[in-house]
């Protein structure tokens, strides 16, 4: 079984100390509902996972761990073969020991995009929410984090996770727990949040903002991407079926919108940093991720608009900062 011991072990002396209180049980639950099922199989693999420590780790520039030089080709190509029983993977790329883990995403892109406007994460504590497979943590990790915490309720993604945690050696101060953001209780200890990718796909989109500021402490910063449109502070987007071919797409609001409703969820110093139109190169189908990507989601005769006829995908990312203890706004 996947074990929590070790992130307990890390938070027991720390600001997250309080969480101590509910998180295990939490957890024991996630770990009995899945004896069965995929993730015995998973966790099997994982166990295989028995290599030299690397000779090389940059998490700076890129998600490399390994020269290539440790292993045989033999002993590569088995490597290769077991990282591939967790495929789709979505979310990097990664270079492990000489093996190159093409992505359906250029996260790394991504990170690019928004690392020169974030404050220095050297020392911080820092919760990644939605983190996928893991990629952006370990950036945080390159850029000095000293703790980094993601959530995701992806069982895959926890299993991607900890396949290149367990190459990259058990030591890195980075933890992924399978969990959803509502069940976080109100933490008030993170020095950076992140939310990216996640805001489109819940219900309640105010709810999700006053979540992650409760996670934050008081001067704390967020860190925000999501999809947006075209508008002014009213114009909103509610696909009324599937946006893209997803159907867990609730609210896409304009870059005036998302901006208003930060300040409704007591952020100060909102700052829209970054508007990209994700673009074919950044999102598609590789030998890692063979499935349908970006190219499925739009229309054929007009790269614009959704096959479903919507706005093409746009991502903003808003920096803003926690303005006080947390209250009650309701
Ligand atoms: N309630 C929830 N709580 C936490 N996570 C959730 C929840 N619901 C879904 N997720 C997770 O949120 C992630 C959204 S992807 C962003 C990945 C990364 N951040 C990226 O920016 O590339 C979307 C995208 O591709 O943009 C998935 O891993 C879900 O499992």
């Amino acid at each position: 079984m996947i074990s929590f011991s070790s992130f307990y072990k890390q938070i027991a002396d720390s600001s997250l100390q309080h969480w101590l209180e509910t998180l295990p049980a939490i957890l024991g639950q996630w770990q009995r509902e899945h004896k069965h099922g995929t993730l015995p199989k998973w966790e099997k693999v994982l166990n295989k996972l028995h290599y030299p420590t690397p000779d090389t780790i940059d998490l700076k520039n890129s998600v490399s761990v390994g020269s290539g030089q440790q292993l045989a080709k033999g002993e590569r190509e088995k490597l290769e073969n077991l990282l591939r029983i967790f495929q789709p993977w979505r979310k990097g790329p990664f270079s492990v020991h000489g093996i190159d883990i093409d992505t359906e995403w250029r996260s790394d892109w991504k990170w690019e995009r928004i690392l020169p406007h974030l404050s220095s994460l050297n020392n911080r504590t820092v919760l990644d929410v939605g983190c996928g497979s893991g990629y952006h943590m370990w950036r945080m990790l390159g850029e000095g984090a000293k703790h980094v915490v993601g959530i995701d309720p992806s069982t895959l993604f926890l299993c991607q996770f900890e396949a290149i945690k367990r190459l990259a050696g058990d030591h890195h101060p980075v933890h992924l727990l399978p969990l959803g953001i509502e069940e976080l209780p109100p933490l008030d200890a993170f020095d950076t949040v992140f939310s990216m990718g996640v805001l489109y796909h819940r219900r309640s989109p105010i709810d999700h903002l006053l979540q992650l500021r409760d996670q934050l402490r008081t001067g704390g910063e967020l860190v925000l991407e999501t999809l947006v449109i075209d508008g002014d502070e009213n114009t909103v987007l509610v696909p009324e079926d599937r946006y893209g071919k997803m159907n867990n797409v609730w609210f896409l609001p304009s870059a005036a919108a998302l901006e208003l409703w930060l300040k409704k969820a007591d952020f100060i110093d909102i700052k829209c940093v970054d508007i990209d139109v994700t673009s074919l190169a950044e999102q598609r189908s590789t030998d890692w991720m063979p499935n349908e990507s970006l190219v499925d989601y739009l229309d054929p005769t007009n790269v614009d608009l959704t096959i479903e006829g919507y706005p093409a995908p746009k991502r903003a990312t808003f920096i803003a900062t926690k303005n006080q203890p947390n209250k009650d706004l309701t």
